[in-house]
């Protein structure tokens, strides 16, 4: 584990937004932070990258505080977007990049090839301002992997973006994956970090209500879903024991049971009664598991 975040708390006056963190960061990983608005993620990122100081407890990357001599090797895609109106697509990536320490040829030369891969090869020389929303975001996050680093953090990349651009971000942050970046982002969009993330951690007040790897979170949450379809009312099932909720739809029910147990109960109480045309048990979604344990800590 290179990024270490040690029983960090971050106090605003009286306020505190970040509450005694601990987490180890896992190297050439995807890293996802998830809460609710106002639980810490911002803070905790420009902690990590030593744009504020924590009121307590460490921060270090490979053994040492981010500082400014380390730009070269990180990469930043800060909440609050921020490119240069006036300037063109080119312009502006060749002065961030030989920020970093890159030649122009070669800022060009990636700056190409993202361009393409974002599918907007032909926006070289057009004024920010007067590109969509979501195309800003993506020549921001150009900018904020231009140079390669090897630690990226990403502050709510997703946002505003359509599903289509939503596909080209994540491929394009999977690509960097391979690549050996460790990457830490934040999100509200849980099945994104579903796909991208092995290890994360969900925030609520300042403090880690859950952290670790996605399977271990979902093995330990015990519960899991059961959808069933059938040709026969089915509203029977939400009063057997080990049923923890059940949602009817037009289809069909969800249902979310204690354990694998029950669902063998529940097929068996089913015989006899019609057609079954679906009894598919699942993992806990990692919506089921944040609304769980972000609703509890609000109780
Ligand atoms: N400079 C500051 N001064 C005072 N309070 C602050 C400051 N920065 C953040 N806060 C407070 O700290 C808390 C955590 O904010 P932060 O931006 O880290 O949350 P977040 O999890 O990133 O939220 P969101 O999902 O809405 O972006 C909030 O209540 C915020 O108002």
């Amino acid at each position: 584990m290179s990024l270490k975040i040690d029983l960090v708390t971050k106090r605003f006056g009286s306020f505190t937004a970040v509450n005694q963190l601990s987490l180890d960061i896992p190297d050439k990983q995807i890293f996802g932070f998830l809460g609710a608005n106002g639980a810490g993620k911002t803070t905790t990122f420009r902690m990590i990258l030593g744009l504020i100081d924590a009121t307590e407890g460490a921060i270090t990357w490979e053994g040492e505080p981010i500082n400014y001599d380390k730009t070269d090797k990180i990469g930043y895609l800060p909440e609050e977007r921020g490119l240069y109106p006036k300037q063109t697509v080119k312009e502006q990536i060749i002065y961030l990049g030989r920020l970093r320490g890159m030649a122009k040829k070669e800022i060009l030369e990636q700056l190409n090839q993202w361009l393409e891969r974002f599918r907007i090869p032909d926006y070289l020389d057009k004024k920010v301002e007067e590109l969509s929303k979501g195309n800003q975001q993506k020549i921001q996050f150009i900018s904020a992997v231009i140079h390669n680093p090897r630690l990226l953090i990403l502050d709510e990349p997703f946002s505003g973006l359509d599903p289509v651009n939503v596909e080209l971000l994540k491929n394009a942050v999977l690509k960097l994956k391979e690549a050996g970046t460790t990457i830490v982002f934040s999100s509200h969009q849980m099945d994104t970090v579903e796909e991208l993330c092995e290890y994360l951690c969900i925030m609520q007040h300042g403090k880690p209500i859950v952290h670790g790897s996605l399977k271990e979170i979902k093995r330990s949450f015990g519960k899991k879903n059961l959808f069933i379809h059938a040709d026969f009312d089915l509203s029977y099932l939400a009063d057997l024991q080990g049923v923890v909720s059940q949602k009817v739809t037009p289809v069909g029910c969800k249902l979310q049971i204690e354990d694998e147990e029950v669902s063998q109960r529940i097929l068996e109480s089913l015989q006899g009664k019609g057609f079954i045309r679906k009894f598919e048990l699942e993992e806990p979604s990692l919506n089921d598991i944040f609304i769980e344990k972000v609703g509890e800590s609000y109780e």
